[in-house]
């Protein structure tokens, strides 16, 4: 995997064009006895849609946290378009959509916007940020009175005033109905369009497919899979054999073609398998293997296996 120098801060240059949005080299982040984080390598190119998938405690947030400058690495170093995060978000060069907190209930949705811009020493027009969100229409609308999509959608628009290269969002969609979410991506997808680099952490793995041009797989605080959504689906392929068989023993299966993983349960042999015939006739005609059964794995399967402590790592 490509990673870059960390370049010393730039202070008034904009970065090289060449320069990545995001590199994380070893990082680690410990809270206590707690490993959150433990040796995360990644390089995230400018104009990519990356979408941080992994199950809850894999450690997504605490990497986003220190690409945001909101915590600092226990080891390990990372950097914003050749910068430190902290100066990367002084430019304005990184927003961040968080999922929850900072809106005023009783002000509209423009005026939320307005209030946020005033902030700013220099933004992007207002019109022009509600529409890329999405929002013109409900510009008048108090918060208190918008939908969760609608108030996420508002939260985009202000991340949206200083222009950012970078856009980081943290399980942005959580709690929001399916039509809350599908306009929620579309607004990011058709904004993303434009060349804005793109990291979202998410737990749905329909959602990472959707909207990502490449998933980085987290688990136990590294990375175990990297690639675009067809590679990543590719490596989830695959069906499950399973078969009676009292006695077996791993070694009798080792070495098989096309297997992925072997399990074995009493007398339960359980093979997944990327070849799954080739599989069922090796037990039926060389095993005394009895009660075969060949099922496709569902992506929650193909999610908990990747990432398993067992996974390989997978490089794109
Ligand atoms: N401030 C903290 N203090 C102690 N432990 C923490 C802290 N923040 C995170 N952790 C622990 O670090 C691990 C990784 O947490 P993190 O929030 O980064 O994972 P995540 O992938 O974002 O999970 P989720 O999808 O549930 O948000 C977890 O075991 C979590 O309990």
């Amino acid at each position: 995997m490509e990673i870059s120098t960390p370049a010393a801060p730039a202070r008034s240059t904009a970065p090289a064009v060449t320069t990545p949005a995001i590199a994380i080299e070893s990082l680690h982040k410990r809270f206590g006895q707690v490993e959150a984080v433990d040796g995360l390598d990644l390089v995230v190119r400018p104009g990519e849609v990356v979408a941080f998938l992994g199950p809850n405690g894999a450690g997504k947030t605490s990497t986003i946290d220190v690409v945001l400058g909101l915590s600092q690495p226990t080891s390990g170093t990372v950097s914003v378009y050749g910068t430190s995060p902290r100066d990367a978000v002084a430019h304005g060069w990184v927003s961040a959509v968080m999922q929850s907190g900072g809106l005023l209930k009783d002000l509209t949705v423009r005026e939320t916007v307005q209030m946020t811009a005033s902030l700013f020493a220099r933004t992007q027009p207002v019109d022009v940020v509600l529409e890329r969100a999405g929002i013109t229409a409900i510009a008048g609308r108090r918060v208190g009175k918008c939908s969760g999509g609608e108030q996420q959608r508002l939260r985009f628009a202000m991340a949206l005033l200083p222009d950012p290269r970078l856009l980081v969002l943290d399980e942005p969609t959580t709690g929001m109905d399916v039509e809350g979410r599908r306009a929620f991506w579309g607004a990011i997808r058709d904004d993303a369009r434009r060349g804005r680099t793109v990291v979202f952490a998410t737990h749905y793995l329909e959602e990472a497919d959707t909207y990502a041009d490449r998933i980085v797989l987290v688990a136990h605080g590294k990375v175990v899979a990297d690639g675009t959504p067809s590679q990543i689906k590719a490596l989830s392929a695959g069906r499950l054999v399973r078969a009676t068989w009292p006695g077996a023993r791993l070694a009798d299966l080792e070495g098989l073609p096309g297997v992925d993983e072997l399990e074995l349960n009493g007398d339960q042999v359980l093979v997944h398998a990327n070849d799954s015939d080739a599989v069922a006739r090796f037990l039926l005609t060389s095993t005394p293997a009895t009660d075969l059964e060949i099922t496709a794995r569902g992506l929650e399967d193909a999610f908990v296996s990747l990432t398993s402590a067992t996974t390989p790592e997978v490089s794109r």
